[in-house]
């Protein structure tokens, strides 16, 4: 689809054969960004997600890789298992209305170590409140790249109260804090490591290959963007995969039986399960198809003219791979808005539709960096929970069954709007693995 908002051309991709036909094979030409100017205003800078092709994007993604690496992320695989037994603990240990805090926190805490070496143990603590920073910046703004401050940068500097101008204030209301996002890890792990205290960290073996005179602000960007893009997009999708178990209980059961015969009940999951549990991963891409967290992916940028299939693609034109129009292609997902796990096993049992985790993580250059930790994280965390718990509709006060409506916000990184529902220990012995695990 190609459209042009104020002056501005747009394409959306929404088959898969597209975004990978411009975006993967003929990515020199497509792996710019736009000018993310509202977020470079709040304070978003270097920021991998937003910057533009050249020598600062090549070192920032290098820095990213070299630390989360297919092989290199196989290190946080005992502390991910330690965080998801943790969130089944504490799912059947508290009230309902704490269940977003405590998936928010699973995946504020997992990226709080890989970055920083520190264990979220506390509910006050700082990179908890940063992340509630980070939540209201991503979730309340829009589309990436869409506001009038990306349209009309002039904008910047009229006062918040001017017609379109309401960017500018949320800027003023926030700069402060993303600057903290900034120095926080750094200082913290820097002085962490003058007392000789520091835990293993990303920041930790940077400061410690970092020569005299080098700049510390690639270093804080890589930090804080690693933290901002890696948190909630996992919270995120492991909210999608609560509200899919609340909505459709016999895929929870299905995925129950597959994880007894596997596991049994005199251990809980491991990573090495994981090939041994196919619905349980089907589960994890239908997860990622049903509801994407970016539905709209982050947008790409043509720096040539380019033909593609005999359409003119302008140079400048912004391009968004739609992940949920990809989701949504019937070409290749029958029944697109079911939720339906066993399509994607080989047939006849299933229907042998293309595993998501190829499209959900975006394309090409521009692919994300976070991929392997977050396939870890959500792995790990929807097969302890599904040992564990059994996740059911609440029950209003006056008795009524609660079924949540199946809706997103809008912003960078979407979100169900509404997952109430009870979550109690699927058994006793699965109780007692548990509070063993974790003590
Ligand atoms: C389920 C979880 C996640 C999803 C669905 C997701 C999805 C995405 C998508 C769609 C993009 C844009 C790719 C493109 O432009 O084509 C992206 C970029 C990125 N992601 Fe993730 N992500 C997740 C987790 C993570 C994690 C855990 C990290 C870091 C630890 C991370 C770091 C990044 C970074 C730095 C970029 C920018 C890459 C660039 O512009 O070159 N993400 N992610």
């Amino acid at each position: 689809m190609y459209l042009e908002v104020l002056g501005r051309p747009m394409i959306i991709l929404d088959k898969h054969q597209a975004a990978v036909d411009l975006l993967e094979k003929r990515s020199a030409n497509y792996s710019d960004r736009p000018k993310f100017i509202f977020y470079e205003l709040l304070g978003w800078k270097p920021a991998l997600t937003f910057l533009q092709y050249g020598k600062q994007f090549a070192k920032h993604r290098q820095i990213h890789q070299s630390y989360l690496g297919r092989h290199k992320v196989d290190d946080f695989k005992p502390m991910q298992a330690l965080e998801a037994r943790t969130l089944a603990r504490n799912f059947i240990e508290s009230a309902p209305e704490n269940y977003e805090k405590l998936m928010s926190r699973f995946a504020t805490g997992i990226i709080t170590q890989i970055v920083a070496g520190h264990r979220i143990t506390s509910p006050d603590d700082p990179y908890l409140r940063m992340s509630d920073m980070i939540l209201e910046t991503l979730s309340k703004t829009g589309p990436p790249g869409n506001s009038p401050l990306d349209f009309f940068p002039v904008l910047q500097h009229f006062p918040s109260w001017f017609p379109g101008a309401k960017h500018v204030g949320v800027v003023e209301a926030w700069k402060s804090s993303t600057q903290e996002i900034y120095d926080y890890p750094v200082r913290t792990v820097r002085q962490q490591k003058e007392a000789g205290e520091a835990a293993p960290s990303f920041i930790l073996s940077y400061l410690e290959k970092m020569e005299e005179g080098d700049d510390e602000a690639d270093l804080k960007g890589a930090a804080a963007t690693m933290f901002a893009a890696g948190e909630m997009t996992t919270w995120s999708t492991l909210s999608v995969f609560l509200l899919a178990m609340i909505l459709h209980p016999e895929w929870q059961m299905k995925a129950q039986r597959e994880i007894d015969s596997v596991v049994g009940d005199q251990r809980l999951p491991e990573f090495d399960d994981r090939n041994n549990l196919p619905l349980v991963e089907c589960i994890m891409q239908e997860t990622f198809r049903w509801n994407p967290v970016n539905p709209l992916g982050v947008p790409h940028r043509a720096m040539e003219d380019d033909i593609y299939r005999g359409m003119l693609i302008p140079k400048g034109s912004l391009v968004f791979p739609s992940i949920k129009g990809m989701s949504l292609d019937e070409t290749v997902y029958s029944d697109p808005t079911t939720f339906y796990p066993e399509r994607f096993l080989p047939r006849p049992a299933g229907k042998g539709e293309p595993h998501f985790d190829n499209i959900v993580f975006g394309f090409g250059r521009r692919i994300c960096t976070g991929e392997y930790v977050a396939s870890n994280s959500l792995w790990i965390v929807i097969t302890s929970i599904l040992a564990t718990c059994t996740i059911s509709k609440a029950v209003d006060e006056k008795g009524n069954i609660i079924v949540p409506e199946n809706i997103m916000s809008d912003g960078l990184a979407s979100h169900p709007t509404d997952t109430r529902c009870a979550i109690s220990p699927r058994s006793a012995r699965s109780k007692a693995l548990i509070m063993e695990a974790i003590g």
